[in-house]
């Protein structure tokens, strides 16, 4: 990271020349005070920021909002804390203070000199306030955000003239996975300004990474690095997690420094790459568990020292794993290839495989485009009922009268329609595999009753009636609604509920998983085998802040069309490969407060968009679906709910 750290500062004549060639010409000539202050400064005047004068309408969130921010951030807020008294210990009575910000740069906490308050108070220095660049101009904060570096601006570089008292020194916090988690910064008054302040937050931001690492790769496979051995163990070494296979999956600054990495590594590079090591060889250093520092060579020669450490489950799986692959049994189960390193999906995954080959109904909860039915799959190709089928029937995609006859069967003429040789219905179709149940929540009632009795019965009576016929199947079942709720509404059977729920089992959503990148990567991986494509880093931010209302489906649908539009010379994903929606979605500035108030103004949004990609294809509604980066019964729910008809 490149950081805007000048030993001297600008001397005011010198800022005082840029400022009036900023405004009068529209940019900064070169040379003349630090690129990263002119880039900056220059934004601003793109924002239409006046350096003088009354501020415009900056966002302040309520003590509600303020509220709801820390506790999404709350994982950062805990880490940060005990960190902040520490810094703030180290600059008492220097007038100034310690301030935790997020993302978007609303201030969530801060710690600060009584003396320095009131003063700090009237530029809304304090917790709700919002420092990104667009609103307070140049600041440490909001430029260490924009930069993703650290920062310091000092007195008359910040572009308002009312932030000139202030001297401010920033830096971001990424999470293991690299993606901007928070910003932490000292403020205080211009006089104070102290060159080692700079070094204070940096390394209060590699305290705060190291606990958040800590704690989020505690039951993995980790790896700490230094140069020299007595260097492990220290605030300065580096911080490495590991899959099984040897993907780097975590990492802190420091580990990507000693590797020589870029932080777009995380997720899409393997450690054999850069170091000569036997993947077996680090797993016998972790069993012995002596926690004796190893040698370890990079490619250029240099020597890396290491200290292993996994937990015991991961120890034993590897062992147990080994061993399967030394019997050459599959190692790995179509479970464990949608493991890329998030801690919820794992926990789902091995919750499944528990019950994998016993009698117990999953019901699988997620919002729409999670992978519950690719889930789903895996969980049937992971059990011994593998060489079975698997049946999936959608119940929110047909009429009552078709799912009817779809799922149990008819008779030959049992109804109007129905065809001359009858059919045996997808549950007998599923018999030895796994029948698999999407939007079970959409189930009219009627039907609710009939599939209890196959449950309860176990065998079928196909429509038309005639013999019952014995069924064998797994049961899975899927929903995006809240099944409890509908039971309280009378819309869903609560005998029918308790027989498909033996084990619920929650799919995160993708703007809460800690694996987009290495899912990225996976997927990217999938799509283009023959090539090694990823994504540019300006993109990599992005889309770690981005909600993904599409979740999975949506990421694979931009990659996919991502993976169209780039030259076979090109080696990066960047913006010019995304679709243009997704484009402008992710360039908009985070939500932040703003936009979290304005339910109204997005549902309108979202109507907007359902109408013109309906209008786009009225007579292909997959592909309407596919460009919104929903599912089709997604969007019939929508076209409802808009109130509008299929041609
Ligand atoms: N682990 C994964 N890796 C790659 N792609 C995935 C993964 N999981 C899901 N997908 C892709 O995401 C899309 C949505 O998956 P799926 O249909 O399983 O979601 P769903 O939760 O059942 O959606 P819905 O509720 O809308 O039916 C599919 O195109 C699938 O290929």
């Amino acid at each position: 990271m490149s950081s805007h750290a000048l030993a001297t500062r600008p001397a005011p004549a010198l800022l005082r020349a840029a400022r009036r060639q900023l405004l009068e010409t529209g940019s900064v000539g070169d040379g003349l005070i630090a690129a990263t202050l002119s880039h900056s400064w220059q934004r601003c005047n793109g924002y239409g920021l006046a350096p003088t004068g009354r501020m415009q309408g900056a966002p302040h969130a309520s003590a509600a909002q303020l509220a709801r921010a820390i506790d999404h951030r709350h994982e950062l807020v805990s880490h940060a804390r005990p960190v902040m008294e520490f810094v703030f210990e180290q600059t008492r009575d220097t007038d100034s203070m310690v301030i935790l910000a997020d993302p978007q740069g609303m201030l969530l906490q801060s710690l600060g000199d009584a003396s320095f308050l009131d003063r700090a108070e009237r530029v809304a220095l304090r917790p709700g306030a919002n420092w990104h660049e667009q609103w307070r101009g140049t600041n440490a904060i909001g430029t260490a955000i924009a930069d993703a570096a650290p920062m310091v601006v000092h007195a008359g570089e910040h572009f308002l003239e009312r932030n000139g008292f202030l001297t401010c020194t920033a830096a971001p916090i990424a999470d293991p996975a690299g993606r901007l988690l928070g910003v932490l910064d000292i403020s205080g008054d211009h006089r104070g300004y102290h060159r080692h302040t700079l070094a204070l937050v940096k390394s209060a931001v590699r305290m705060i990474e190291n606990r958040l690492f800590e704690t989020r790769h505690a039951c993995g496979l980790r790896l700490r690095l230094h140069a020299q051995p007595e260097g492990l163990g220290t605030v300065t070494e580096g911080l490495l997690a590991l899959s099984e296979e040897g993907w780097i999956i975590g990492a802190n600054g420091a580990a990507l420094t000693l590797l020589g990495l870029p932080q777009s590594a995380i997720g899409t590079s393997m450690l054999e790459r850069v170091l000569q090591l036997d993947m077996a060889a680090l797993f016998a250093w972790g069993r012995q568990g002596s926690g004796a520092p190893h040698a370890l060579r990079r490619f250029d020669g240099g020597t890396l020292w290491a200290r292993v450490e996994a937990s015991r489950s991961v120890l034993a799986a590897q062992h147990s794993s080994a061993a399967a692959r030394a019997l050459s049994v599959p190692a790995t189960d179509a479970l464990a290839a949608l493991e890329t390193g998030d801690p919820a999906m794992a926990a789902t995954a091995g919750r499944a495989r528990r019950v994998l080959d016993k009698p117990i109904a999953l019901l699988l909860q997620g919002e729409s485009g999670v992978g519950k039915e690719v889930f789903a799959r895996a969980v049937h190709q992971s059990s011994g009922r593998a060489a079975g089928p698997f049946v999936a029937v959608n119940c929110a995609a047909l009429p009552e009268a078709l799912i009817e006859a779809e799922l149990f069967g008819y008779r030959p003429g049992a109804y109007t329609g129905a065809s001359r040789e009858g059919a045996p219905g997808r549950i007998r179709e599923a018999q030895g595999g796994t029948l698999f149940l999407d939007e079970i929540g959409d189930m009219p009632l009627s039907l609710q009753a009939r599939l209890l009795r196959v449950l309860q019965d176990r065998e079928v009576v196909p429509l038309g009636g005639g013999k019952p016929v014995a069924v064998d199947f797994r049961l899975v079942c899927a929903t995006h609604r809240n099944l409890t709720t509908a039971i309280e509404q009378g819309s869903f059977r609560e005998d029918l509920y308790y027989r498909l729920n033996g084990l619920t089992l929650q799919l995160p959503p993708l703007r809460e998983r800690q694996d987009l990148a290495a899912l990225t990567a996976r997927m990217l991986r999938e799509l283009q085998p023959e090539r090694e494509l990823c994504l540019a880093p300006e993109l990599q931010r992005a889309f770690a802040t981005y909600r993904w209302p599409g979740n999975l489906r949506q990421l694979q649908n931009a990659l996919r069309t991502a993976c169209a539009l780039v030259d076979d010379s090109e080696v990066q994903i960047g913006w010019a490969h995304l679709p243009d929606d997704l484009a402008a979605a992710l360039r908009c500035p985070a939500p932040g407060v703003r936009a979290e108030a304005d339910s109204a103004g997005l549902r309108a949004q979202a109507e907007r968009s359902v109408r013109l990609a309906v209008q786009d294809c009225p007579d292909n509604l997959s592909e309407a679906a596919r460009r919104l980066g929903i599912s089709r019964n997604t969007l019939y729910r929508k076209m409802a709910e808009f109130g509008l008809r299929q041609r």
